[in-house]
């Protein structure tokens, strides 16, 4: 779904997102039942309070009856602590309802965008996933712990007062009621003009925070080329876009507070003015009048704070559309309901089939590409950049699908292939390594239960077991944020020994040795003939004097496949293989 279509406001019908966070919700039913059942008591020690002081001005205060007095002031007293008491609890049980179905809505959106695919993630910029999974989700959250209920809750308040109060006197009631049709008519028009401009908050958050994280990860490329003041430049736009839509905000926020609390005064003024006549008149007493100005501000206050949850409901409403913009995103790549398993004693041959494949609808990248590759055969791929090398072994992946065509291993299609089989299948070292928090033990096993004997085998037969004793910790040196304490020769040691401790049947190298420096490389192509015995293996590499003695040379230009065979072989056709070993050793 694009950006625009998560900005328009009220473009889904509330009902149905409020469907889609059921489930969330149907979770914490018992917190939210207990709340709700606190509802009516809570209500009615709120309204008891005015005829309390009703009842003592125009009983025991008239006629000095003291102990009367203390009777009413006592369960006035009562009254109160029993409000503020379920209010309390009221309050935390709807708070722990809103934090959990707040931990398991980011939960499963965290899942769901880790399982989407990667041409979801080559549209969409991290920062603005990340701000849907942290504010977009905090904001919903506030809608569960105080929204929802409180509205239910100063509904009952609002029915019991009013209830109450035309008990007392229809009349001076009416006065006050009647009030309540205008100020509904305002609510729902400032309802709509908040929800289009909260969105707009959203909508400019996402791009600061987008901004925010480009200029953090970049911040080395970002200093190299002193672009400080013109990336400040750029943030401060952004974030002046920012504000100004969340001034705007603020505006529809305290003019509506504003308003409310006009209307609540302009009725308590009506109240004073009809009951104060009644009074004089001797229709109504004096504790009458007292209880109804209470009643007045009591309804009120829920009216009030009802405008307020508006604000947060609405914010939690836009957040929810960019929430479920994300869940309704569909997982293009899925597991057939029964896959087939591959051979265990599969030999790891790799097949093509007239593979066509564009990530823009007709924009081919790859064009009718077959080929076979041989259990146990190594081969390169080779072609100028941009020739599509990368995208085969994305497609072997099956992290895209081919637009037309077949990809088969040991004769099976990888379609039909449960992905988790797939990629114990294949392993892949990709030219950077990349590395998560944890330790080295943590980062060659990667969630897996190889035991500590077999990871330090593997780092052995890799030859990368001397440089990891020699870090501070030895295998459980801590790596900080992305391995910025090891070199990128270290971290590409490190993803050889993850994939060696996997035995994949299928070995990916793409441009794997390229950040090594010219010794190491030298005796990581020797482990690379141990890690390489036995398996299939396909690897990118654009200096071509590397992949000399591979079994099998694979050309590819503009998507086609245009030369197929040993370096011999294609240095004899005259090729495009050809003029570039040429190029590069002329060069060299
Ligand atoms: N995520 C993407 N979305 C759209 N187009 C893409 C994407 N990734 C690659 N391409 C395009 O597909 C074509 C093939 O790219 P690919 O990465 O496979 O080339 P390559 O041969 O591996 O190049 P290099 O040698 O530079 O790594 C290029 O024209 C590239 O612009």
């Amino acid at each position: 779904m694009s950006e625009a279509a998560y900005s328009q406001p009220g473009e889904r019908r509330n009902w149905e997102l409020l469907k889609r966070v059921w489930p969330f919700a149907r979770r914490q039913v018992r917190l939210f039942v207990l709340a709700l059942v606190m509802l009516p008591p809570l209500a009615a020690a709120s309204a008891i309070g005015p005829i309390l002081i009703q009842r003592a001005i125009d009983g025991p205060a008239r006629t000095g009856d003291i102990a009367g007095l203390h009777w009413l002031a006592f369960l006035f007293a009562l009254a109160v602590v029993v409000r503020l008491g379920l209010q309390a609890w009221q309050g935390y049980l709807l708070q722990q309802a809103g934090q959990r179905m707040t931990a398991d809505i980011r939960s499963a959106l965290f899942d769901h965008v880790t399982r989407l695919s990667s041409s979801y993630f080559s549209r969409t910029p991290v920062g603005k996933l990340i701000t849907r999974l942290t504010s977009d989700v905090e904001a919903l959250g506030e809608v569960f712990s105080t929204g929802g209920v409180g509205i239910l809750s100063d509904a009952v308040s609002i029915v019991i007062v009013a209830a109450f109060m035309f008990t007392l006197r229809w009349d001076l009631a009416l006065v006050v009621v009647v009030l309540l049709f205008p100020i509904t008519a305002i609510v729902i028009w400032f309802q709509n003009t908040y929800r289009a401009a909260n969105s707009r908050v959203r909508e400019t958050l996402s791009n600061l925070n987008a901004i925010l994280q480009e200029n953090l990860i970049g911040v080395n490329v970002v200093q190299m080329f002193r672009r400080e003041g013109r990336n400040a430049e750029q943030f401060d736009r952004v974030n002046r876009e920012y504000i100004k839509s969340v001034d705007e905000t603020i505006l529809y926020d305290s003019a509506l507070s504003a308003v409310m609390e006009w209307i609540s005064l302009v009725a308590i003024a009506g109240v004073l003015w009809y009951g104060g006549g009644q009074v004089l008149q001797n229709a109504i007493t004096f504790g009458t009048l007292v209880a109804f100005i209470q009643y007045a501000q009591r309804l009120f206050d829920p009216i009030r704070q009802l405008g307020e949850r508006f604000t947060s409901i609405q914010s939690g409403f836009t957040s929810l559309e960019r929430i479920t913009g994300i869940l309704d995103e569909p997982i293009e790549i899925k597991d057939q309901e029964q896959p087939l398993q591959l051979p265990a004693d599969g030999t790891g041959e790799v097949t093509f089939q007239n593979v066509w494949f564009a990530y823009k609808a007709d924009e081919y990248v790859l064009k009718n590409v077959s080929f076979t590759i041989k259990p146990g055969q190594t081969v390169a791929l080779v072609g100028p950049t941009g020739s599509g090398k990368s995208t085969i072994i994305r497609l072997l992946c099956r992290l895209y699908e081919p637009t037309q065509g077949r990809i088969l291993i040991d004769g099976v299609d990888i379609r039909l292939i449960a992905q988790e089989e797939l990629r114990r299948r294949i392993g892949v070292i990709l030219q950077e390594g990349f590395l998560f928090s944890g330790d080295i033990n943590s980062n060659i096993a990667l969630g897996e239960p190889f035991s500590e004997a077999e990871i330090q085998q593997a780092a052995r037969s890799m030859n990368v077991d001397r440089f990891i004793r020699d870090l501070p910790n030895g295998y459980k040196t801590q790596v900080r944020e992305r391995g910025n304490n090891l070199s990128s020769g270290q971290k590409q040691l490190l993803a050889f020994a993850r994939a060696a401790v996997r035995n994949p049947r299928i070995l990916i190298l793409d441009e794997a040795t390229a950040s090594l420096d010219v010794g190491t490389e030298a005796i990581i192509q020797q482990d690379l003939g141990r890690l390489l015995a036995g398996r299939t293996c396909i690897m990118i590499a654009h200096r071509l004097s590397t992949i000399r003695d591979v079994d099998r040379i694979l050309v590819l230009r503009k998507g086609e496949l245009v030369e197929d065979g040993s370096h011999e072989q294609l240095l004899a056709q005259h090729g495009l293989y050809e003029s570039l070993y040429k190029l590069q050793a002329l060069a060299s």
